[in-house]
């Protein structure tokens, strides 16, 4: 007989109400009727989420002392004190000197909090006032959402307006180098460059010059092979400039596209790392000369842009580790403190962690609105059209079984972290880490559960899907 299926993803409300202290052990309920529905908590609202996440659906999210919430999306810090802004202008019908005041002073405090320079804290609100006061009231637009525009179009510029592309030679192999202090994510990014570059139909090479670090060599071999691409390698003896020298030739050789040259990180910035750089340089006049930065070093990511340029000029950024705890002063400053562009950020250690910046899309991040452009993106990288319409179809007429919820959880978990999926998604940007550390568990605890069913069940019991109210 063919049934459908009632699966409650949260832990035993009952419990919970019997005894809030105590943690309850979460349990799946799983009744095999003919018409029942699955009442999957899926994460369309932050309410949707909340009962996804929460042990006790309905209960309020915790909140820090200060009463401001926590929240998981990146520059989370920086959404919540520019929301304190906006909400000081409810109620005044149109933006003066005096009633923007304040609110200018809490972004400046959100600024600077997300370790933004003081002098580009201090020129992003001179120019956001000037233009927020000289803005002309529009119908139907309230004060507070002009603001928002003007400090959106200010992010914008700040981050550097347009995306900037990579460079690619016009003939010959396009040689990348790549520069940058002690585990900042270098080697890292070599394989992911590769990767991306691989997805645009370019072949790589990836070129072994950090000396110093013998296992740096191991690990740009290892990556190499995870990516699909040669690794050129002389050892630990030669000296990079010769290194980089001799893999560019054998590139030319093989026809290769674009050759990724991997340098040695110091601890700080010295004579000898950059002299070291300066000869590589000129062994191999690369098209682009990029440096890897922390985004957790904030402002000091942007001094050292800058200071790589002034000393061996560069070509952009790129900023790594933004998945991490980073408030946000290293994306921000970058662009206005060294003239150069970020032209990738790193989201996490897979190979697949990197993307294009995109200001417009980082602007709107910042702001809370989702981007829900690379969320399409990534969502298109794990998923084909037809994939999508098929699953679309099942769902639409009830057919959804556990397998194709398996193959959900598995292509969302391509896409990344859940807060990083719950960053692109607008309307969402107020879920707290602790939910989506709850909700990642219990999505776990499902497909476990899914798992030790036998393989028929899993195949003909349908799911309904049915929204939250
Ligand atoms: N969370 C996170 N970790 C990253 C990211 N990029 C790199 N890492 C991790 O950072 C650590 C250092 O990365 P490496 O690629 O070895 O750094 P490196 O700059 O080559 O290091 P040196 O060769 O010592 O200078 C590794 O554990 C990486 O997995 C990122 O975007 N997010």
């Amino acid at each position: 007989m063919e049934a459908t299926a009632t699966l409650t993803l949260s832990s035993s409300p009952a419990g919970a109400r019997r005894s809030p202290a105590r943690p309850t052990v979460a349990s799946l309920h799983l009744r095999r009727v003919p018409t029942l529905s699955f009442h999957l908590r899926g994460a369309q609202s932050p309410a949707a989420f909340r009962a996804l996440s929460s042990p006790f659906p309905g209960c309020r999210r915790r909140r820090r002392g200060s009463g401001m919430v926590v929240r998981a999306e990146m520059f989370g810090q920086l959404t919540t004190g520019l929301e304190s802004a906006w909400n000081k202008l409810r109620g005044v019908d149109r933006l003066t000197k005096e009633n923007i005041a304040e609110p200018m002073r809490d972004i400046r405090r959100a600024l600077l909090e997300a370790d933004v320079s003081v002098p580009v804290a201090r020129s992003f609100i001179e120019s956001v006032t000037e233009k927020a006061i000289g803005t002309d009231v529009i119908r139907g637009v309230q004060p507070e959402q002009q603001l928002v525009k003007v400090v959106n179009d200010e992010l914008v510029q700040l981050m550097g307006g347009e995306v900037s592309d990579l460079v690619f030679a016009k003939t010959g192999p396009t040689v990348i180098l790549l520069a940058g202090l002690q585990g900042v994510g270098k080697t890292t990014v070599c394989a992911k460059l590769a990767f991306y570059l691989k997805k645009m139909g370019k072949s790589c090479m990836l070129v072994a010059a950090d000396v110093y670090r013998p296992a740096a060599i191991d690990q740009l071999t290892i990556l190499g092979k995870k990516v699909g691409v040669p690794v050129y390698s002389e050892g630990t003896e030669a000296k990079p400039s010769e290194i980089a020298k001799n893999g560019l030739k054998e590139a030319k050789s093989k026809k290769t596209d674009v050759v990724i040259v991997d340098t040695a990180g110091r601890l700080q910035v010295d004579k000898a790392m950059m002299n070291e750089l300066k000869e590589v340089k000129k062994a191999v006049k690369p098209t682009e000369i990029l440096l890897v930065v922390d985004a957790m070093t904030g402002q000091e990511a942007a001094a050292l842009v800058g200071a790589f340029n002034v000393e061996i000029g560069i070509t952009g950024a790129i900023l790594t580790k933004l998945d991490g705890d980073s408030r946000g002063g290293a994306a921000l400053s970058i662009k206005e403190v060294s003239g150069k562009p970020i032209k990738f950020i790193g989201r996490g250690e897979r190979v697949e962690d990197l993307e294009p910046f995109y200001p417009d899309r980082m602007a709107q991040r910042i702001l809370g609105m989702g981007d829900v452009l690379s969320f399409v993106e990534q969502a298109q990288q794990v998923m084909n059209q037809e994939d999508a319409e098929e699953l679309q179809k099942k769902i639409m007429s009830a057919k959804f079984n556990f397998n194709d919820f398996l193959k959900q959880t598995k292509a969302i978990a391509q896409m990344g972290s859940f807060s990083r999926i719950i960053g692109m998604i607008p309307g969402m940007n107020k879920v707290t880490p602790a939910q989506i550390r709850e909700a990642e568990k219990n999505v776990k605890f499902m497909e476990s559960m899914i798992n030790v069913m036998t393989a028929e069940s899993r195949a003909t019991i349908k799911i309904n899907i049915l929204q939250l109210p």
